[in-house]
């Protein structure tokens, strides 16, 4: 996938905490258009303080967080009609029929999709007269998700968006948010549990432990690039250029920048899936 050079969402040496509990340390990354972005890590891992600082919704303590180029904090009302956003807890619009609360949000939208939004409600089979307050919680979750998705914006923000949908819908929702980012040349960031939704159509992973990015990158060079090697004794003091460690256990490497690189001691170089480097990084 291309994507462009111009920042949609940009983090440099961005530190929060809240009291003296540290949620985000020194983050640097940057997010564009065409990429779609997952964000994994641990409960409590700073995922939803680094989505809220990025929308302005939390002050970072120190460093930069430019959205769409603004300061977060002082968004023009401009940046805003092209973010859209889908928080963990779903919204308001109680009192309303789906129909209703669609009409109602569409107008503040002007570049608002009509046969988007009609084919979304179509795929998540949702009924127009239905009451919002009547909907389950997966359906109240599309709703809000078609409502963040109908006016295409540049950079689209989802909190662990697909949690409360059922498998189909979940796997529809999935491979449409790749489309939606080739098409519209929007930005996507994400946050999820589910290694293997991420595995399946995000662009770039950000997993993150205990506020620190552990890594930024691409899918494919994650595959590539991230391997396991298992020593017959403790690991040589001299790795091979180009190997960062990522994680060291006993007599385990977990490293990346692997490119064939040959070892000195006798080991074993396994590659793993995204849920094995999850599990690799927190043991
Ligand atoms: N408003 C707040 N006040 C105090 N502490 C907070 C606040 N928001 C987050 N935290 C703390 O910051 C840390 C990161 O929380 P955050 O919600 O960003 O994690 P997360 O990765 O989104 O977790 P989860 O997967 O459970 O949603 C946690 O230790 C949390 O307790």
């Amino acid at each position: 996938m291309q994507a462009t050079a111009t920042p949609i969402l940009k983090f440099d040496q961005v530190c929060k905490s809240f009291e003296s509990k540290r949620a985000l340390s020194q983050l640097s990354f940057q997010i564009s258009a065409g990429m779609v972005v997952g964000l994994l890590g641990q409960n409590g891992a700073g995922k939803s303080t680094l989505i809220r600082s990025a929308l302005g919704i939390v002050a970072v303590d120190s460093g930069q967080v430019q959205t769409l180029g603004e300061n977060p904090l002082q968004l023009t009302s401009d940046a805003k009609q092209q973010i859209g956003y889908v928080a963990q807890q779903s919204f308001g619009y109680e009192g309303f029929t789906v129909e209703r609360a669609l009409d109602l949000h569409r107008s503040f939208y002007p570049d608002w999709d009509i046969a988007l939004e009609q084919d979304w409600l179509q795929r998540f089979e949702l009924d127009g007269q239905q009451q919002v307050q009547r909907l389950s919680i997966g359906q109240r979750q599309s709703l809000a998700l078609i409502m963040a998705m109908a006016y295409r914006p540049k950079l689209l923000v989802l909190d662990e968006p697909v949690a409360s949908l059922d498998p189909i819908a979940r796997r529809q929702f999935m491979a449409d948010l790749f489309d939606l980012a080739l098409d519209s040349g929007s930005a996507v960031l994400f946050s999820s549990h589910i290694t293997s939704d991420l595995e399946r159509v995000a662009s770039h992973v950000a997993l993150m432990r205990h506020g620190d990015l552990l890594l930024f990158k691409e899918i494919d060079a994650l595959r590539e690039e991230v391997r396991l090697i298992k020593f017959e004794q403790s690991p040589p003091h001299d790795l091979p250029a180009g190997l960062t460690i990522l994680k060291r256990k006993d007599c385990q490497l977990l490293v990346d920048g692997y490119q064939g690189q040959a070892f000195t001691t006798p080991c074993q170089v396994e590659s793993l899936n995204l849920e094995q480097l999850f599990l690799e990084l927190h043991q």
